[in-house]
């Protein structure tokens, strides 16, 4: 199928990277289907067999990175260091071990120093796209908070 994703659609309030392994996939399809509504209106990559399932499904555009066990999880940790993803949803198998394990643990690492919301479940999720984080006036409270974490660095 034909990628939707255009770089004007960086533009859009919140952008969204969506991740789901195997065994879970289908509960984050029918998630994305069921709040397209909101979706639609953000930036939305996934790793390349959770991207391009949603894109399907749901006809949304959706920016395609590699597939997670070759590559995609890093991807988008890239991402997200260079400011271009700023909300993780990310479905993993809590009963299904994975090949890439360390990319996996390495992308949820810099979530957490990037300080952007994670959703590992649907419940959370669902929590994250109701909440004020979604709005366009929200800003970080730490207006930069990369600047925050090269100084930590730097002390040592
Ligand atoms: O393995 C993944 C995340 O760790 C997801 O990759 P795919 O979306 O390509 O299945």
């Amino acid at each position: 199928m034909e990628n939707k994703y255009v770089d004007v659609v960086i533009e859009k309030t919140k952008k969204i990277a969506l991740i789901a392994h195997d065994g879970k996939k289908a509960e984050l399809l029918d998630w994305v289907v069921r709040n397209k509504e909101i979706l639609q209106t953000h930036f939305l990559c996934g790793t390349g067999t959770t991207g391009r399932l949603i894109q399907e499904k749901t006809g949304l555009p959706v920016k395609i990175f590699k597939s997670g066990p070759l590559g995609g999880d890093q991807q988008i940790g890239a991402q997200i260091v260079d400011g271009k993803i700023n909300m993780l949803i990310f479905i993993w198998d809590p009963l299904e071990a994975q090949p890439h394990d360390p990319d996996i643990k390495a992308l949820l690492r810099i979530a957490t120093v990037y300080d952007i919301p994670v959703a590992n479940n649907l419940a959370t999720a669902d929590f994250i796209i109701h909440s004020r984080f979604m709005s366009e006036e929200y800003v970080h409270p730490i207006e930069d908070y990369s600047k925050q974490i090269t100084k930590r660095v730097e002390k040592f």
